[in-house]
């Protein structure tokens, strides 16, 4: 039985106030414990785009015969693009979206009662990231690892079956999604299935890779450039699937441009390159580091599929990608250890991986 995602956190309780949460729409200004400034977050005042900036991610479409080689570049570049024509049913994520407007519409003690344990990863409550700051994040989370059925059953008594499945169905599109766009961005660096034994079974076949699905609530906020809905970071993740409603939030950072904002595109998806994927380009594709600001005229929701490979299968960078004459810039490591190093060092996590770490 290999490990799960649900067991990584056994042994790294984290102590987060779920049940403090504001009740934020009766909030008519930002209370202290939510107002950031460059001290909570050294990134926070970094150059923003400006609105006309022209320049974000790509859009790129599947169905176009140079997709690989356009996720390839974007994958190096910005470490993020969104995706067109990419197969999942409109129908699908309108479901999925109606299903997390639903959840966080519930009055605050339904959502406690599915509220995430100390050492647990599924449920109601905060990022966990938040133990990383001083300041409050304007947002509300709730993650699913497994079938969501426990949790889904205390938020809603009478429907959670149907919850369920459109879950599944979900998380099953995905997972597919999530496989063809990993092997059109190594296909482009020239690497392929017998390269990375592990994930080669034969394509069809997922069983090496499991997911998690955050869905993500950044109710609308009094005074919004003072405040963070989730606070600059990068995925763990080989590859993150997101869904974001047609509110803009989002943003991805470039050293050389500062923070950009990515556009909600109806019907497209933002993917992200995880530090995972980082280290198995050997640094060639790069994670993107992201946050999610909010405003003060519309709630925004965001679904992330975070996708990665059973906890213990060792990642570790392809060899074709190493120059014979260095060492690989990055040692193997498991999503498990990852995940638990992480949640110790956060945004050192992959430096600590790095075999060159006094340079
Ligand atoms: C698989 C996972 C990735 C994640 C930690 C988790 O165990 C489940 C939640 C994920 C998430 C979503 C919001 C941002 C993030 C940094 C966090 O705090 O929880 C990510 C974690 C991650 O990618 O490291
Ligand atoms: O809400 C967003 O746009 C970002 C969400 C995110 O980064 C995450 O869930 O990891
Ligand atoms: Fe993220």
């Amino acid at each position: 039985m290999p490990a799960m995602l649900a067991d990584v956190f056994r042994g790294h309780p984290i102590h987060l106030p779920h049940s403090h949460q504001p009740d934020f729409t009766s909030l008519r200004e930002l209370p202290d414990s939510y107002s950031w400034t460059p001290k909570d977050d050294i990134l926070f005042a970094a150059a923003p785009s400006p609105p006309t900036a022209v320049e974000t991610i790509p859009l790129i479409d599947l169905d176009h015969p140079d997709a690989a080689n356009q996720i390839g570049h974007a994958c190096r570049t910005w470490g993020a693009f969104q995706i067109a024509n990419h197969g999942v049913p409109l129908s699908l994520l309108q479901d999925v979206e109606f299903l997390t407007g639903s959840l966080f519409g519930l009055p605050v003690q339904r959502k406690l009662k599915a509220a995430r344990s100390e050492t647990g990863v599924s449920g109601y409550g905060v990022a966990r990231i938040a133990s990383f700051f001083n300041k409050q994040m304007w947002s509300e989370g709730f993650t699913i690892t497994g079938s969501p059925l426990n949790d889904f059953r205390k938020l809603w008594p009478q429907h959670h079956l149907n919850y369920c499945d459109i879950v599944e169905e979900y998380e099953e599109r995905m997972k597919k999604l999530a496989s063809k766009l990993m092997w059109l961005a190594l296909n482009s660096l020239g690497v392929s299935e017998e390269d990375v034994e592990w994930a080669s079974l034969n394509s069809a076949d997922l069983s090496w890779a499991q997911a998690a699905l955050q869905l993500n609530h950044y109710p609308v906020c009094p005074e919004p450039d003072r405040a963070m809905g989730l606070a600059a970071h990068t995925d763990s993740t080989l590859l993150t699937i997101l869904y974001q409603n047609n509110t803009a939030g989002l943003q991805v950072f470039r050293d050389d441009l500062g923070w950009i904002t990515v556009p909600p595109v109806p019907g497209s998806l933002v993917v992200n390159v995880g530090d995972l994927f980082h280290i198995l380009s050997n640094g060639l594709f790069k994670s993107v580091l992201h946050r999610a600001r909010v405003n003060q005229t519309r709630a925004r929701l965001s679904v992330a599929f975070l996708w990665g490979p059973q906890s213990d299968i060792k990642i570790s960078p392809v060899s074709k990608l190493v120059s014979p004459l260095e060492s690989p810039l990055y040692r193997s490591v498991t999503w498990r250890e990852y995940l638990q190093t992480k949640a110790t060092h956060f945004n050192k996590a992959l430096s600590m991986i790095g075999n060159h770490r006094e340079e």
